[in-house]
């Protein structure tokens, strides 16, 4: 049951007002295209803090950076309110460490909305999902505890003062500033992020691996700035790609690839493409095999009862059973000897005998159909030799 206490209420009361201000923003304030193009603008740099900055630089350390680099991040991040980098990646690292356990923070089994949002509603004392994981690294890191130490001041500057200015000293439009540049934009930014713990638990493609929730899909792609491909994120974390192909919907790998062109970033880590492969194959596999087995394949070899050629012959001669030998195992065609593609004269010249190299080029060699409509004919297995008298002839 949750209690009045462990509501975060700064969180919750941000969380909760700013999409109806955003949506007040949609129906009634007016955008002149500057503002547009500003807001469009800041919300890319925002998102970009944090997906190329907040988790792929700090989280994972799937690359490294220049320092000019890393302080553009940690500035470019706090306008996306989403907490320090510090309390970020801890969080994060936690959900990698301990996906869809109580030791997750937004553990998808927890529900679709407790996972987007709802989980921030909570205070840290009594927030579910408490992993332990190590964020030494980050104790450590010049930038990230400045960032850590400064936080509120920093966030409320590139947040809403900075957007605000920028418009209202650029063009004249302080409130237009505001209201899209700041809140709308930040609304935005807000959902897209948390799509990525939510949609990509949700919707898509298990493509590496589907023991746990993580999807892949185009469409949280393109919601999230390239963090859609979320089955191969959760796989290959220290990987600076979400998606392996150069042209897939990933604007955070690209931006860290330009980046490097100049050297603002470098040692951008890739999985190996052979690891990579064998996951994708290893799911292929699995997803034919289940497949598969919707089919019939016959009686299994160990479940077939036993026959001795005498008792073979006994059950064509006495019984009048239409059997037939090939490869040691024992069919019953009584159903087929009219079906037979070849002719019934074939069929009905075979009862009794084995026909194996008939069946194998003898007479015919026999197309894969062929062999996988025998399984759905066996009758049991041979005991023993057949006599050469009852062998099929090579001609
Ligand atoms: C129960 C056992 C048999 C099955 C399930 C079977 C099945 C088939 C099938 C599906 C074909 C079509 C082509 C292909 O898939 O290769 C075929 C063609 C043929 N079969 Fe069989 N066959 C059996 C036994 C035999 C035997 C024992 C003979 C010969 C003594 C024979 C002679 C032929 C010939 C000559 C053709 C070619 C017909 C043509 O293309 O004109 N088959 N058989
Ligand atoms: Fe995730
Ligand atoms: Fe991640």
């Amino acid at each position: 049951m949750v209690q009045l206490k462990d509501i975060d209420w700064i969180g919750s009361t941000v969380l909760v007002v700013t999409p109806f201000v955003a949506l007040y923003t949609i129906c009634y304030v007016p955008l002149c295209w500057q503002t547009a193009v500003w807001s469009l603008a800041y919300y890319y740099v925002t998102g970009l803090g944090i997906t190329a900055g907040y988790h792929r630089l700090w989280s994972h350390r799937s690359y490294e950076a220049s320092k000019a680099y890393q302080w553009f991040m940690a500035i470019a991040g706090a306008g996306a309110v989403q907490g320090s980098i510090k309390w970020w990646s801890r969080h994060h690292r936690a959900h990698h460490r301990w996906t869809d356990t109580d030791a997750d923070p937004y553990s998808a089994h927890l529900g679709f909305w407790h996972s987007h949002f709802l989980w921030l509603f909570y205070t840290e004392e009594s927030r579910k999902g408490k992993g332990k994981v190590d964020v030494s690294d980050l104790n450590r890191d010049p930038v990230v505890m400045w960032q850590h130490r400064n936080f509120v001041p920093l966030m409320l500057f590139t947040a809403f003062v900075l957007p605000t200015i920028v418009a209202g000293y650029g063009w004249g439009d302080w409130y237009g500033g505001f209201m899209w540049a700041a809140i709308t934009r930040l609304v935005v930014v807000h959902h897209a992020t948390f799509c990525v713990n939510s949609l990509a638990h949700w919707l898509g493609e298990t493509t590496y691996d589907d023991r746990h929730t993580p999807r892949d899909h185009f469409l949280t792609a393109l919601v999230t700035m390239g963090e859609g491909y979320h089955n191969f994120h959760h796989e290959f974390p220290s990987d600076f790609r979400n998606a392996i192909k150069f042209w897939q919907y990933d604007p955070t790998k690209w931006l860290i690839w330009l980046a490097s062109t100049v050297g603002l970033t470098y040692n951008l880590n890739m999985f190996p493409d052979n690891e990579i492969q064998k996951g994708r194959l290893q799911m292929e596999a699995k997803k034919i095999e289940a497949l598969k087995a919707k089919l019939n394949w016959g009686v299994p070899l160990k479940d077939l009862p036993s026959y001795t050629f005498e008792e073979f012959r006994r059950l064509v001669k006495e019984e009048n059973r239409q059997l037939m030998i090939i490869e040691g195992l024992i069919y019953n065609v009584e159903e087929f000897t009219d079906h037979h593609p070849g002719g019934r004269i074939f069929i009905k010249s075979g009862i009794g005998r084995d026909m194996t190299s008939a069946f194998n080029g003898g007479v015919y060699n026999h197309h894969n159909a062929a062999r996988n409509l025998l399984q759905g004919f066996r009758f049991g297995v041979l005991d023993g030799d057949v006599p050469d008298l009852a062998k099929s002839k090579d001609e």
